[in-house]
């Protein structure tokens, strides 16, 4: 095979997320800060049933809710978080620890707005976009959350969005901030390779009915048979030439 063809077999799609985190290759860098998160509860602005899943979406016109550092060059600005989840609670998480899956997933999308004007030319380049994942673990009730939940309601059908005012994203997230990060991709169309991703080391708690109402979301539109969005995690994928990295020894 010539040189010229030769780029052709190397994998061009091997950065691909979610991933299993083997938590003892994953090794302490000491290079990684701390991450630091400053979200501004004035900046939300609705939820939007997208069909797969839902949407909390915020205002991303300006630097208002940023993170920065962790594994981070420059300020990566909030755009939305949404979840992943299973049929059941035995399945649901994207990211696996050591093999162990998890009942949902949180990621909190980020884009570069240091080095780009917008999130779709972020999302066209390896670091474009950082989304921080937190996994769920079925526990007691989530009050935080159910504000999220009480608003399903209104999202029922694929396409339908409701007004969310000051949404206290902050207070969703544990205290322990540590993370492993490694280079990956979107876990849903379009798959870019683009996110830095920043998997939170401590899970937070939902109960099982409060997961059971995400399953109760519908896939269709108003006008259509209804159909509930039962689950919506994609495999793991392999690691090929990467590697996860600790905050945290
Ligand atoms: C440029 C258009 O790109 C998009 O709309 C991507 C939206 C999108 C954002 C985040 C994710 S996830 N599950 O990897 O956090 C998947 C897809
Ligand atoms: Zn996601």
């Amino acid at each position: 095979m010539g040189a010229s063809h030769s780029h052709r077999n190397k994998h061009c799609h091997s950065h691909q997320s979610p991933i299993n985190i083997c938590t003892k290759k994953a090794r302490h860098d000491p290079i990684l800060k701390p991450l630091n998160i400053q979200y501004d509860s004035k900046t939300s602005k609705r939820i939007v049933n997208m069909g797969h899943c839902f949407n909390v979406e915020f205002d991303d016109t300006a630097d208002m809710s940023v993170i920065n550092d962790g594994p981070l060059t420059g300020k990566y600005r909030l755009r939305q978080f949404h979840f992943h989840w299973g049929s059941t609670d035995a399945d649901g998480s994207e990211h696996v620890i050591d093999g162990k899956v998890y009942p949902a997933e949180l990621h909190i999308v980020h884009w570069n707005s240091h080095r780009y004007p917008t999130f779709e030319e972020a999302a066209k380049h390896p670091d474009g976009l950082a989304v921080i994942g937190v996994l769920l673990k079925i526990g007691e009730k989530n009050p935080v959350l159910q504000t999220i939940i009480d608003n399903l309601g209104q999202v029922k059908t694929k396409g339908k969005e409701h007004m969310l005012i000051k949404y206290e994203l902050s207070s969703m997230l544990p205290k322990d901030l540590n993370y492993w990060t490694y280079p990956g991709s979107l876990t849903t169309e379009p798959y870019f390779e683009c996110v830095t991703w920043i998997v939170l080391q401590h899970a937070i708690p939902i109960s099982s009915a409060q997961l059971t109402q995400f399953r109760g979301l519908l896939c269709t539109a108003e006008n259509e048979k209804p159909v509930p969005i039962l689950e919506n995690h994609r495999r793991v994928q392999r690691l090929h030439d990467r590697v996860a990295r600790s905050s945290c020894t």
